[in-house]
């Protein structure tokens, strides 16, 4: 089945055809780094890691991409406040902000471009957009002319009407209508600045994402992500520069993430209403955290609560107890050929849970119904365990095989599976080796030596030190 997504720019859900077969190239819009990440990026972040973990997982390549504002009028803000260098506070919080997300287990993109390293671009691509006849050079900037651009108001069906009503060029502001944007703004005194051809200054906010997306993942590309809050202006204004720019269609697919909430509002820096994820990770598992944002669908709000981080808390306890079930009832388990009717019955259950977990990921990534047919598999595991004398070990694997699909896709159980294999590893290693010794003990150098060379065979090199055997991985 083919997967279907939400479409911002079309308002409906088609069919996802990437540009290039087999592959996804995604541009996330990424934070402005002046303070810690709050749960609300995090939502919008874990969601696009799922999108992403989830294209990965039906066979695409995908290359994503995701910038960092480190030159921003909040960052200057922020800075003068503290007294510190605004590159320095910049580069602090962008490495908070990747501990963090490493923490709640995204994936990190692949590339990661700042705003301060691409300053040529920025300005190749401004000076573009002037030849092209779109962007105009005012007292204090240089700006884009929004009515130039016939699509614009495409994304978020803002109409340029309504923008100017009641709107006005405040004084001072070098634009000529209301609704330009800047390109580039002139360096006020103090500020952090770039040379450029229309004297020191610094990028504006929207043309980054145009310039850097562009040139890591070419001038037209399939996907570009960021929170509701995006859309206007900041996207709608990304598309009229690219687009004004090339000349063709930019992005295929937009999508956008609904806001995590508190008591009926956003959670931002600027309420002040926000929790830091550094305080969340002190009190919660990152994986309660990851399932606390699954269980909601990526377009919904959705509302943080205390019962609802411990709804999702219990949920996750659910599921490793399904887990550690499974772990306990592979000891004793059968490996029959024949199978009877609780076997067919399990095994049905599973087929069917796992069906409507790909059919729900498959409509624009719905977690919240995915995550209904893991709790039917492990319902159905249990039942099974609970109900035959003796399980069969390929019922449970059908049932293992499903987790790791979702510890795969959810970014869940990562740990408990990488640990049960290596764990399982160095037992068997940690065996060979007491076994070795005692051949030795008793001479028997011939076996000995062979199991050594076996274990050599496989990768592992046994050495004997006066305190006793160890062992070491090796490639070649
Ligand atoms: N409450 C929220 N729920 C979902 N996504 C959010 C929320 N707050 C911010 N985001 C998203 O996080 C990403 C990074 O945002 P950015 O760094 O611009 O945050 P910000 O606007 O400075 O933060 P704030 O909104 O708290 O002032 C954006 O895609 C934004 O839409
Ligand atoms: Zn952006």
């Amino acid at each position: 089945m083919a997967i279907r997504v939400y479409n911002t720019l079309t308002r409906e859900k088609e069919e996802f055809r990437p540009i290039r077969e087999g592959e996804v190239r995604m541009y996330v819009c990424g934070p402005t780094v002046y303070d810690y990440t709050h749960l609300g990026h995090a939502r919008t972040y874990i969601a696009f890691d799922v999108i992403r973990r989830y294209l990965e997982h039906r066979g695409y390549t995908v290359l994503m991409v995701m910038n960092f504002t480190d030159i921003d009028d909040k960052i200057i803000r922020r800075a003068r406040e503290t007294g510190e260098d605004p590159k320095e506070l910049a580069e602090r919080f962008l490495r908070y902000f990747l501990e963090d997300m490493s923490a709640l287990k995204v994936k990190p993109a692949d590339i990661y471009p700042r705003v301060t390293e691409h300053i040529e671009d920025i300005i190749d691509f401004v000076r573009k957009l002037e030849e092209r006849g779109y962007a105009y050079e005012g007292s204090d900037g240089v700006y884009f002319e929004v009515a130039k651009f016939r699509d614009y108001g495409k994304l978020s069906g803002v109409k340029l009407e309504e923008l100017r009503k009641g709107a006005r060029v405040e004084p001072g502001e070098g634009k000529r209508n209301p609704e330009d944007f800047a390109l580039w703004k002139k360096a006020k005194p103090g500020e952090p600045k770039w040379e450029s051809p229309w004297g020191e200054g610094r990028p504006g906010w929207h043309i980054e994402c145009s310039t850097m997306s562009t040139k890591y993942l070419g001038e037209s590309f399939d996907i570009h992500g960021g929170g509701n809050d995006l859309i206007f202006p900041h996207h709608e204004n990304e598309i009229a520069q690219t687009e004004a720019c090339t000349g063709h269609r930019w992005v295929n697919y937009w999508l956008h993430t609904g806001f995590l909430m508190v008591n009926g509002e956003k959670m931002s820096k600027s309420l002040g209403n926000f929790v830091t994820i550094r305080e969340m990770l002190e009190r919660y598992d990152p994986e309660v955290i990851r399932l606390f944002v699954l269980q909601r669908h990526y377009r919904s709000p959705l509302d943080y609560t205390e019962e609802g981080m411990e709804h999702a808390k219990n949920n996750l306890e659910r599921l490793y107890n399904t887990l550690e079930n499974i772990r306990v009832a592979m000891e004793k388990a059968e490996v029959s050929f024949r199978w009877g009717k609780e076997e067919f019955e399990a095994y049905e259950a599973i087929r069917d849970a796992r069906e409507k977990f790909y059919a729900a990921m498959d409509d624009d990534f719905n977690t919240a119904e995915a995550l209904k047919a893991v709790f039917e598999v492990s319902g159905a595991v249990n039942r099974y365990i609970r109900e035959v004398e003796r399980p069969k070990e390929s019922v449970l694997r059908k049932a293992l095989e499903f987790f790791k699909t979702i510890s795969e896709v959810f970014g869940l159980f990562e740990d408990y599976f990488r640990e049960r294999k290596a764990g399982d590893e160095e037992a068997l290693i940690g065996l060979l080796v007491d076994v070795r010794a005692k051949l030795r003990k008793e001479r028997n150098f011939a076996l000995a030596d062979e199991i050594r060379a076996r274990l050599r065979e496989l990768g592992v090199q046994l050495e004997d030190t006066p305190e006793g055997t160890v062992w070491k991985r090796v490639r070649v």
